[in-house]
């Protein structure tokens, strides 16, 4: 052989056997005397992923004093110690007939493995598990087997270059893809995974001479083995290394437990392989952790009698393709998910996933309750990370406290400019919209107050502390959660039944500044938000419909808020004669009705003790859609807002001061529903409070008043007076900017749930025809000449010849 060609193969067996643990000089020592003892037969020793050499180096290990002889006295009787234990494992084969590889670390590829009986007729009685590409050393997809694992699974093989030759007859590194079994032909429904397919669990027939439940029948899944004295590992042994922290960052170790095809569990996105969380905690609690990503993963994994640690390898190169969200914190600061490197993946339900993992673990671990559950202690995983993170921001916080003092007493009364950034209805029937002041405290890593992002104000580093200002310290909010993760792709995160994707063409802003997208309404605290069902007559749901009601010949009782009529078309568009009342009274509210409340919750929260008087609220239309009382299907037309968005939209980046807008990617007929106002539902009083926390000048403004219907009733109770502040927790409505007047969206109350109008929805209509690309806007109703307000929210830059601020300024 041309000595480049020698060396190469013998560079490839030294490194096969770093891979699995050994170490380099004694891998070389060992293979130079092989090759002497064999002649330089190649084929020998890289037979089954050298065996042989492995073997000989562990029998060197094991029979030789390193501290007298060396290595040396390895060689010589290598091969004949390698073949008795060749004759040994023939044997055990019965038994142990699993084998398991791994993917070299540079190939991109993950081994399959397949399980096919016929393939492996003599050696493994039909039992075989075989990561096809990793079976030959040539083909570049080495595979490593950790020499514990040899040891213990006691792997057959007659002689080495017959199993090389099984090796390159019967599993070839590519083209052979092993037929899909149906469930019907499989008995035991044992899942192995398809060569070909990466990770998509097919079934395969077990071997019907072997009694489940024997040693041999390892891949039994319906009837694990229970094995009453199996402890719980306390930690995933690195077999061939002498702890886990010796291992290479290139290793990892996966568990395998008896009985069982495991599946292949990649381990939380964002770790990378070779972490200390890859290591340490790729198994807590007993679970299976395996790297989707190593190539030899744990659907590779052999399986014998006793508990297996077996130590495979990472690619190094990680590509991932499917990517499965699986458990969150609270607030979705951290989030587990499950990734596959492999375009074909087929994710297979992660309840069934956990259903597996659940039962395998309380087969395993007798502790477990039965009514232990993966998803809580995922969830826990990951609110315990925000849990500790916030308690080193609190330890932060508590330090600025010390020097900032806490202002309390500028809490409402005291407050002359009490609705910050607020929007509302003034008297003259336009929504105030009152800057927010942010205070100096809580300035978080991100720049922003409490998840805040502040760009505007130069003092926000977080350094220069103005003793003027309130702080006010709300540990319990979400605000001192850190920034969540967005996905560009889809910013709703697959919360609505779109994807609402986001750019920025502009700037180098990627995202908006903190919040955390929720496609419907959530109570923050305080408010008084019923949906029981109780609540809800007979008469103001319609029991009896059925399939759509907008095709019913005489109107459902659901039509009694909008005077017998549906406020819908049969095309699901609004009506245009509701339209335009709608569209009338924000654009002239003088001209409407206006209520005005005995204890207006706006001016009690301005002066709790001496509240103005109220200075009105616009009498509102509402829509009332049908609901999970009625009789009628989700489809029914009178169902529109609370089906979601369906059109295609986009965040995009506007300009500097505007910032980050909302445009429709399709052309919108008028009257067309686009999205609701979604945000957190906070009593007027705790938006009061929550406002003045910041004070200052965010550079955004988010919360709106539901006070469409606060004029009606007499003693309207703070936890009934409600608003939508979706500064924190919102969907896209929260993006649509201001415009004057001739704005193409129109804010539409909607009621669904409860049948008062303390609490509805806001949903966005069109005004007109809106093309594709347009930007979607709303009027605020901010009045800009409203002088009581002392600080405008914003200087108008809608661009509309009405536009109520540049008129003023003017
Ligand atoms: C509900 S948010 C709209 C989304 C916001 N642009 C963003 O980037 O998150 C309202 C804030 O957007 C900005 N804005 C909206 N319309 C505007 C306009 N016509 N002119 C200037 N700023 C506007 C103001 O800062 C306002 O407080």
């Amino acid at each position: 052989m041309a000595p480049s060609a020698q060396l190469q193969r013998a560079q490839a067996a030294v490194k096969a056997m770093k891979l699995i643990g050994f170490d380099q000089a004694k891998a070389k020592a060992v293979l130079k005397k092989l090759l002497k003892v064999y002649e330089n037969n190649w084929e020998y020793i890289e037979a089954e992923n050298y065996r042989l050499l492995a073997d000989s180096i562990l029998d060197d290990q094991e029979s030789v004093d390193p501290e007298v002889n060396g290595t040396d006295a390895a060689a010589s009787d290598a091969p004949e110690v390698s073949r008795k234990r060749l004759r040994h494992r023939q044997e055990d084969s019965d038994h142990f007939p699993l084998t398991v590889e791994a993917a070299e670390e540079t190939s991109p590829q993950r081994p399959k493995l397949v399980r096919s009986p016929e393939d492996h007729p003599t050696n493994f009685r039909g039992k075989m598990i075989k990561p096809v590409e990793a079976q030959c050393p040539h083909d570049g997809e080495g595979s490593s087997l950790s020499p514990h694992a040899i040891r213990k699974n006691g792997l057959t093989r007659e002689k080495a270059p017959q199993n090389s030759h099984n090796c390159q007859e019967l599993s070839p590194v590519s083209g052979r893809v092993v037929p899909r079994m149906t469930r019907s032909n499989n008995p035991a429904n044992v899942p192995y995974f398809e060569k070909g397919k990466s990770s998509s669990l097919v079934m395969q027939e077990r071997d019907k001479h072997e009694p489940c439940g024997t040693s041999g029948n390892l891949i039994c899944y319906k009837e694990p083995k229970m094995e009453p004295d199996t402890e719980v590992p306390r930690d995933i042994v690195a077999v061939g290394s002498s702890s886990n922290t010796d291992m290479s960052v290139d290793e990892v170790p996966c568990y395998i437990s008896d009985n069982y095809m495991p599946i292949a569990l990649p381990p939380p996105y964002g770790i990378p392989s070779g972490t200390a969380a890859n290591h340490g905690t790729a198994r807590k609690g007993g679970f299976l952790w395996a790297n989707a990503s190593t190539g030899a993963n744990s659907q590779d994994a052999p399986i014998n009698e006793n508990e297996k640690h077996l130590k495979v390898s990472v690619q190094k190169e990680t590509r991932f393709c499917t990517n499965t969200d699986i458990a969150s914190s609270i607030t979705g600061e951290v989030k587990l998910s499950l990734s596959s490197d492999c375009s074909d993946f087929r994710m297979p339900s992660i309840e069934s996933v956990f259903k597996m993992v659940e039962d395998r673990c309380l087969k395993s671990y007798k502790i477990l309750k039965p009514d232990f559950s993966l998803m809580n202690l995922m969830k826990e995983i990951c609110q315990c990370t925000v849990d500790l993170a916030a308690e080193s921001s609190k330890d932060e916080q508590e330090e600025a406290r010390k020097v900032i003092p806490l202002l309390e007493p500028l809490k409402r009364a005291q407050s002359p400019s009490p609705s910050h950034g607020m929007v509302r209805r003034s008297s003259a029937g336009s929504l105030d919209l009152v800057p927010l002041e942010i205070p100096r405290e809580g300035l978080n890593s991100h720049g922003g107050i409490n998840g805040i992002q502040e760009n505007s104000a130069p003092e926000s580093s977080g350094h220069n502390v103005s003793q003027s200002l309130a702080i006010i310290p709300q540990e319990d909010h979400a605000v001192s959660a850190p920034h969540p993760p967005h996905d560009e792709n889809d910013i709703a995160k697959g919360e609505e039944r779109v994807r609402i994707s986001l750019i920025n063409e502009f700037t180098s802003e990627k995202f908006p500044a903190y919040f955390h997208y929720i496609a419907r309404n959530a109570v923050y605290q305080n408010a008084h938000v019923n949906f029981s069902l109780a609540r809800i007559d007979d008469e103001d749901c319609c029991l009896n419909c059925f399939g759509d009601c907008l095709s019913a010949p005489i109107p459902c009782a659901c039509t009694r808020e909008t005077g017998g009529e549906f406020a819908y078309t049969l095309d699901g568009l609004l009506k245009a004669e509701f339209l335009n009342e709608c569209i009338s009274m924000n654009r002239d509210p003088d001209k409407h009705h206006h209520i005005y409340c005995k204890d207006c919750p706006i001016e009690k929260s301005k002066n709790e003790h001496m509240p103005d008087a109220c200075k009105g609220h616009l009498v509102r239309k509402f829509i009332k859609e049908c609901w999970i009382k009625c009789g009628c299907s989700k489809q029914c037309g009178n169902r529109v807002v609370q089906r979601g968005i369906s059109r295609n939209l986009q965040v995009f980046f506007v300009a500097d001061v505007k910032g980050w807008g909302l445009r429709t990617l399709e052309e919108l007929p008028r009257g067309a529903f686009v999205c609701e106002y979604v945000g957190e539902i906070l009593t007027n009083i705790e938006l009061y409070d929550r406002t003045i926390q910041k004070t200052g000048g965010a550079r955004h403004t988010y919360p709106v008043l539901l006070d469409a219907d606060w004029g009606s009733e007499a003693g309207l109770r703070d936890e009934e007076a409600l608003c939508l502040d979706a500064t924190f927790y919102g969907n896209v409505g929260r993006f649509v900017n201001h415009r004057c007047f001739d704005a193409n969206l129109v804010e539409v109350p909607v009621e669904c749930e409860t049948p008062d109008h303390h609490y509805y929805h806001l949903a966005f209509f069109t005004t007109r025809k809106v093309e594709a690309l347009e930007e979607l806007t709303w009027d605020y109703g901010i009045d800009f000449d409203d002088r009581s307000h002392p600080i405008k929210a914003f200087k108008c830059l809608c661009g509309s010849r009405f536009c109520r601020d540049r008129v003023r300024s003017s």
